[in-house]
């Protein structure tokens, strides 16, 4: 559905290499997060996407038509929600919507528009200008926008960034359904929460290079092996008496529990030590890596 070859950005003039030698290639129906620190690239692989920016090298394929050969069906195919909330405030939401409708040809989508206004909660806003929208509200009206031509692909530069817990939870549902009807999905996000309860493939990039490309299952299990696990014992509990554990990195972390990060696989194993040396715990926590944690590991590497 959409390829990305050897893809290289330079900004000539600030002499910033955005991008390099970037591979991506995306199938028909995935939901991908694309996650990046703040300046990482994903902004500049967006606008490329876009048509905003142009490329220094490398290809781009979306839907089997060249991006720069092919620009208006490429249009066509994507849908983008930029990060920057800029648009036409003179103008109602449904005046928005029907305009960029003209740009693609479709006439006598109300039904379609209202539609996605509902789906978004915005219904009672179809009237309203641009201008009288709050933060969140616009960057649901910017998703209504880049849906009304129905892309096959729909790209979303941070589309959560400052808005409140409800509205995201109205805006998952609505991804969930819009990925269910198969459409794929691109999602940037700084919520690496977000990414992992949506997408089920995690692209993470670091100045301006691929770092990681994985099935977000797969990611969370390579990454699982190494747990953290507190133990509870019922009585008072001296460091040194944990000796015998140190490669696990024994911390105290109440009066009663000591915290250890061990192999997944050796759990049995320590249990078993402590109990040989008549240390009667109560009780065992075992903590999962997250998504997040795993995000900061690959960044620092
Ligand atoms: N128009 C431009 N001219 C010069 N440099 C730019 C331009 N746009 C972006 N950059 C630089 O390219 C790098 C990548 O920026 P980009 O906006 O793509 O990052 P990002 O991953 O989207 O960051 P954020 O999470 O902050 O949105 C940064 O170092 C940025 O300063």
């Amino acid at each position: 559905m959409l390829k990305i070859n050897n893809l290289s950005k330079t900004y000539i003039k600030a002499n910033k290499e955005a991008l390099k030698d970037v591979n991506i290639h995306i199938n028909k129906g995935e939901f991908t997060a694309l996650l990046g620190q703040n300046g990482a690239g994903k902004t500049t692989l967006i606008n490329i996407l876009a048509g905003n920016v142009k490329k220094t090298q490398g290809e781009v394929e979306i839907g089997g038509y060249d991006l720069e050969r092919n620009e208006l069906e490429t249009k066509k195919i994507i849908g983008i929600v930029p990060q920057e909330i800029s648009y036409e405030t003179a103008f109602t939401v449904e005046e928005i919507l029907k305009k960029q409708s003209g740009y693609f040809g479709i006439k006598n989508n109300k039904e379609y528009i209202d539609e996605l206004l509902e789906s978004l909660a915005l219904q009672d806003k179809k009237k309203a200008y641009g201008r009288e929208l709050s933060g969140g509200m616009k960057r649901r009206m910017l998703i209504a926008k880049a849906l009304v031509h129905k892309p096959q692909i729909l790209i979303l530069d941070e589309p959560t960034a400052g808005v409140d817990i409800e509205l995201r939870h109205t805006l998952y549902q609505f991804l969930r359904k819009l990925h269910k009807s198969g459409t794929t999905i691109i999602l940037t996000t700084h919520y690496i929460e977000e990414a992992e309860k949506l997408c089920e493939r995690v692209i993470v990039i670091n100045h301006g290079e691929i770092i990681a490309d994985q099935p977000k299952d797969k990611l969370l299990k390579d990454f699982s092996r190494e747990i953290r696990i507190e133990i509870d014992f019922d009585w008072e509990v001296n460091i040194d008496a944990f000796d015998f554990l140190k490669e696990y990195h024994p911390k105290v972390e109440d009066k009663k529990r000591i915290s250890l990060k061990i192999d997944k696989n050796d759990l049995t194993k320590i249990l078993d030590m402590i109990t040989q040396k008549n240390m009667k715990f109560v009780d065992l926590n075992i903590e999962r890596q997250k998504l997040e944690d795993i995000y900061l590991q690959l960044i620092r590497r």
